[in-house]
């Protein structure tokens, strides 16, 4: 195999950064533009792991030709004046942390943010830190736990660009989060103080991102690490068991996912008695489709038309100070003792 190493200029003064990592969004609430960010995201072998000759042939002939539509419908549901959530809320937690680590410390990292699929690009993304003059890179993927098709996938892209670079930079990663005690206060705090303005209901729902069981069969740690978080608030909470209930969102496609699933949950809780129901995303850093259409709109339909009585969604982290204070503690502690 030939490599082509990239041209360098020059080293200049030795630089840190920070990159945050986030999924990546469609540029616009249309089908023309969400099928080539479709077509990207799920051909990516971590996220969908079928033998590349059959599954692009269904992608390409079957899923996006329907799915592009229907998803371009749910993003015009949720878009912003400024953009797609997702992309909005990431690129103003990147300026807040970098504003925030500036007050904090004397020799402040640069902070920059990319997406895994679309852009800007984790390539371009280095590429810019690196004229810069950044030479020691930390990189935070913004999944509190760890899943091989999220953030296992956005770290892939760092070590692509890392395997072509002629003077390689010093990297430090952070592949999760989902115990690290600024993470579990935030994410308290922010329930806390929702059930303080609105009341609460009578179960408490930890609705998380879900993955296919083969993956987890074949040793992802991804739903461990989501319990795990789960125990951890209900501790900070001080919440029973019977209280909450964790579940699993998203499920694409028709293999066996992980359960229990969100959607039949929705249905099944009014049956069971819970009429009233909290919901929060705590595997999301910021609000997107999957939360503010699936879970805030369509969910709340769902529960509703199955005999709920109230249902409350309680918005993710996104650029709250409470969460960008544990995420600037999160990133100081990683580069303790670097350079
Ligand atoms: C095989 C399919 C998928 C796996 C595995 C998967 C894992 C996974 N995804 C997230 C976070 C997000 N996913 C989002 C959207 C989204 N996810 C899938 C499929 C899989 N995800 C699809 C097809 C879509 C697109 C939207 C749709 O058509 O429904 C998003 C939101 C993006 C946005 O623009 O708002 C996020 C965030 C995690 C954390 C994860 C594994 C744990
Ligand atoms: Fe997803
Ligand atoms: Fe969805």
């Amino acid at each position: 195999m030939t490599h082509y190493f990239l041209a360098e200029p020059p080293a200049s003064p030795a630089k840190t950064g920070v990159l945050l990592i986030n999924l990546g969004t469609p540029a616009a609430p249309t089908a023309a533009a969400v099928k080539p960010y479709l077509r990207e995201f799920l051909s990516d072998q971590r996220v969908v792991e079928l033998p590349r000759w059959l599954w692009q042939t269904v992608l390409r002939g079957i899923i996006l030709p329907f799915r592009s539509g229907k998803s371009a419908h749910g993003y015009q549901k949720i878009w912003q004046s400024e953009g797609s959530p997702l992309y909005v809320y990431t690129e103003r937690s990147a300026l807040a942390l970098e504003q925030h680590l500036r007050k904090a410390m004397a020799d402040a990292p640069l902070v920059a943010f990319a997406m895994t699929y679309g852009a800007p690009s984790v390539a371009d993304t280095i590429a810019r830190l690196k004229q810069q003059g950044v030479s020691r890179l930390l990189v935070l993927p913004l999944y509190p736990q760890y899943a091989a098709s999220a953030g296992g996938a956005a770290l892939d892209k760092v070590w692509q660009v890392l395997l072509q670079q002629r003077n390689q930079m010093s990297v430090r990663s952070i592949s999760r989060y989902y115990d690290h005690p600024g993470y579990i206060q935030a994410l308290a705090g922010k329930i806390e103080q929702h059930w303080q303005q609105h009341g609460r209901g009578d179960k408490l729902m930890l609705s998380f991102h879900g993955i296919p069981q083969a993956q987890h069969n074949a040793g992802d740690p991804y739903p461990q690490e989501c319990r795990q978080t789960a125990v951890l608030l209900a501790q900070q909470l001080k919440l029973a068991e019977s209280d909450y209930i964790v579940a699993f969102q998203s499920q694409f496609g028709k293999a066996k996912w992980i359960g229990p699933s969100t959607q039949d949950l929705l249905v099944s809780l009014p049956k069971n008695g819970v009429k009233k129901l909290d919901v929060v995303c705590p595997g999301f850093a910021a609000d997107c489709l999957e939360t503010l259409e699936e879970i805030a709109l369509q969910g709340r339909e769902d529960f509703y038309a199955a005999g709920g009585t109230q249902y409350q969604y309680i918005p993710c982290l996104n650029d709250d100070s409470a969460w960008i204070e544990a995420l600037a503690a999160l990133v100081q502690t990683h580069l303790h003792g670097w350079g």
